[in-house]
């Protein structure tokens, strides 16, 4: 089904690269990779704790040593964390690699998504809002600069977003 060795998934936080895309790696029967998880396995550490003990240039260098291990793989599915893309290497990487799936949210639906959530270290401290909002102006040229296909997410629940990536991603490869 897929003719591209890889997906990769990139996007902004809370846009479900880590849910959809364990999701689509099941439906298609790929392994799935998560590059945060990997890291934090790798270290014995939680990014959080990475972030706090390195700082956020200590989590990137890591970040794009395993993006590099992991993007050589064939017939995986990689859930990419969203600052992955800030590295030029990386960004080559990915699109010389696999197929490069973006995954759109807004920052409406971000809060939504992650108000309860308090893992991810870069929405650390006041302003969430801010802080979605300059995260998006930085990088979604970014992510939209390397994605061979863009899935706009909307107001609703995995199980509704699932079919419909399915879908885009079906037709892109039938075109391939
Ligand atoms: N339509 C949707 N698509 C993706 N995630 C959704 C959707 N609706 C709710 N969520 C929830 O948003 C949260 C953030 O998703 P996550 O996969 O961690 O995003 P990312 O890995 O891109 O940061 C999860 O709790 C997920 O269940
Ligand atoms: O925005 C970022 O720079 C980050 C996003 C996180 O991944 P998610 O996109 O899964 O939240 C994770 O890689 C790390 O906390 C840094
Ligand atoms: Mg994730």
């Amino acid at each position: 089904m897929n003719p591209s060795p890889n997906l990769f998934l990139v996007g902004p936080t809370g846009a479900g690269k880590t849910t959809i895309g364990q999701r689509l790696a099941a439906h298609f029967g790929l392994p799935f990779v998560d590059l945060d998880v990997e890291i934090a396995s790798r270290y014995g550490d939680t990014v959080t704790a990475i972030f706090k003990r390195e700082g956020e240039a200590g989590f990137r260098s890591r970040e794009s040593a395993h993006l590099d291990e992991f993007s050589r793989h064939q017939g995986i599915v990689l859930a990419t964390g969203a600052g992955a893309v800030l590295d030029p290497l990386n960004r080559d990487a990915l699109i010389s690699r696999g197929t490069v799936l973006m995954l759109g949210v807004d920052v409406d639906e971000q809060l939504d998504r992650l108000r309860d959530d308090g893992t991810r270290p870069m929405l650390a401290g006041d302003d969430r809002r801010g802080r979605l909002q300059s995260l998006a102006d930085n990088r979604n040229h970014l992510y939209e600069d390397i994605a061979d296909l863009i899935f706009h997410g909307r107001h609703e629940g995995v199980d509704s977003a699932l079919p419909r990536a399915i879908a885009l991603l079906e037709r892109h490869w039938k075109r391939c």
